[in-house]
């Protein structure tokens, strides 16, 4: 039997500084070398890890016990940026008990609720734009979306505190642009802080300042104590474990500072590609229009997220450029054999998102940006699973979704919108993240009304 996959056969740090510079190249040049499954060698991170983009063996992953994975320890690199009570640092039971009080406010009726609250704050950040002046996408996506974590899903309103947070958070996310800035998250010798104008310096200075605000802002919701409060961070302060033990100020503090990084520098990534797809492609935008136009003026927030086109460029956009290139790793806690592979305790297993949604024979020409193949094929959760699957899927998913559709459409039915550059926008790292190259640019020409149109199906919900 075969133990370990082949794969790319650089020095481990050659290959981990591959990983950082170029990731796509590294992951697409390793897949037509060796296929469905490679080992990758990332010296200390991560030794041996494999690379997966086989629906089969990522269905057999994603339906297994959840016991005999751990993710958590293999986050750890994590741990600098969102503290080690973080439920992506957590495996086991206490991760268990941590997704159970996380996950029903992300859900169903709750979910409604924000759908106003979010075509509100996307109005009220694209009114800033001018007509015939060049906009930066990546802020005024970051804007609508920090506003939507900060505001629907902390409870917090504007205000001093609220404005200083959500620059400091754009700020932080902005540091780690560059192959040689993300590399200070890889690497623990460039973590030293050598003054405020060092990259790590001024990183953690950023961080202290977030902290110091976080801590103040449960300090507040403790002493006010209020019982009608129903955003998370109220759900969390009044969570008690078996013991009947409340929730520590470090733990609240990791976990609010995850949900704000994981919860809208991903979605604000998805806005801006899916703005340049419909803008890049005129007849996706058409259709669109066509689609959101056949609601009439003023649509309900829940029949627009139900529009089947709208939906499919959604899901298009996510799969050509996922914000995550792979799940989190599930490190085996004992021998697993998938297809041809005999995998020991230990192993690191890497579902790997892009590589899967890049398969030519699940998505025929898959680097071009087609919505109409989720209309006409429906994807198993093991060949579209941009939200992860099983104990660790996404959090955040269904108002991931529910956000992203409801912003595009805000957006594209009532602005005109260009690309200042006929030039296509290359992904790249951002951080932990695939995003647009930052200085992607869009500009309005005009402004739309809503025209009203007999309903037209353009296609089929799935
Ligand atoms: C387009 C937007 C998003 C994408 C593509 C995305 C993707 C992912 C992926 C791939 C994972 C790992 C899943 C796995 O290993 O199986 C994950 C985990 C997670 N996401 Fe998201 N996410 C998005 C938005 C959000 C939002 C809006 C929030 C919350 C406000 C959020 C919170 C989380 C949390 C807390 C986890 C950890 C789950 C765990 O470890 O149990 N995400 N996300």
């Amino acid at each position: 039997m075969i133990k370990l996959p082949d794969g790319p056969k650089t020095p481990p740090w050659l290959q981990l500084l591959q990983w950082i510079a170029d990731p796509l190249g590294y992951m697409e040049t390793s897949f037509q070398r060796y296929g469905d499954f490679f080992t990758a060698r990332w010296g200390n991170l991560y030794p041996k890890a494999v690379f997966i983009s086989n629906p089969q063996a990522i269905q057999e992953i994603f339906t297994a016990d959840p016991k005999l994975f751990d993710s958590g320890r293999g986050n750890g690199l994590g741990k600098v940026v969102v503290g080690e009570h973080s439920i992506l640092l957590l495996d086991g039971s206490s991760h268990q008990r941590r997704r159970r009080l996380l996950t029903p406010p992300f859900h169903g009726e709750r979910m409604q609720a924000y759908g106003d609250l979010i075509c509100t704050l996307a109005k009220q950040v694209s009114s800033q734009w001018t007509i015939g002046k060049p906009f930066s996408v990546r802020k005024s996506m970051q804007e609508i979306s920090l506003r939507v974590i900060l505001q629907a899903v902390f409870g917090l309103n504007e205000g001093p505190r609220y404005e200083e947070l959500r620059q400091l958070l754009a700020e932080m996310m902005d540091m780690t642009v560059s192959p040689l800035r993300a590399s200070m998250l890889f690497f623990k010798f460039l973590q030293k802080d050598l003054g405020a104008w060092s990259p790590w310096g001024s990183f953690r200075r950023r961080q202290q300042q977030i902290d110091r605000l976080l801590y103040a802002e449960i300090q507040d919701r403790r002493r006010q104590n209020d019982l009608e409060r129903s955003d998370i961070l109220s759900l969390m302060i009044s969570a008690r474990d078996e013991q009947d033990q409340q929730m520590t100020d470090e733990e609240l503090h990791d976990e609010l500072i995850t949900l704000l990084l994981a919860g809208h520098e991903t979605t604000a990534s998805s806005l801006c590609w899916a703005l340049y797809w419909i803008h890049y492609q005129p007849q996706v935008r058409d259709k669109l229009l066509q689609e959101l136009n056949s609601l009439g003026a003023d649509p309900d927030p829940t029949d627009i997220v139900r529009l089947p086109y709208l939906t499919a460029v959604c899901q298009e956009t996510l799969r050509i450029y996922p914000p995550l290139f792979l799940t989190w790793p599930r490190i085996l806690k004992a021998p697993l054999k998938l297809g041809d592979y005999h995998f020991d305790t230990d192993t690191v297993l890497l579902p790997c998102i892009y590589l899967t949604h890049q398969r030519e024979d699940l998505y025929p020409e898959p680097k071009q940006f087609k919505p109409e193949r989720f209309l006409k094929r429906q994807y198993s959760p093991f060949e579209f699973f941009v939200f992860g699957g099983s104990n660790r899927r996404c959090v955040g998913a269904a108002l991931a979704m529910f956000e992203m559709k409801l912003v595009v459409a805000t957006i594209v039915s009532n602005y005109q919108l260009a690309l200042t550059d006929s030039q296509p926008v290359k992904p790249q790292r951002r951080g932990f993240f695939l995003a647009p190259a930052a200085g992607f640019k869009m500009m309005i020409t005009g402004r739309r009304v809503r025209q009203e149109q007999p309903s037209q199906p353009v296609g089929s919900s799935i």
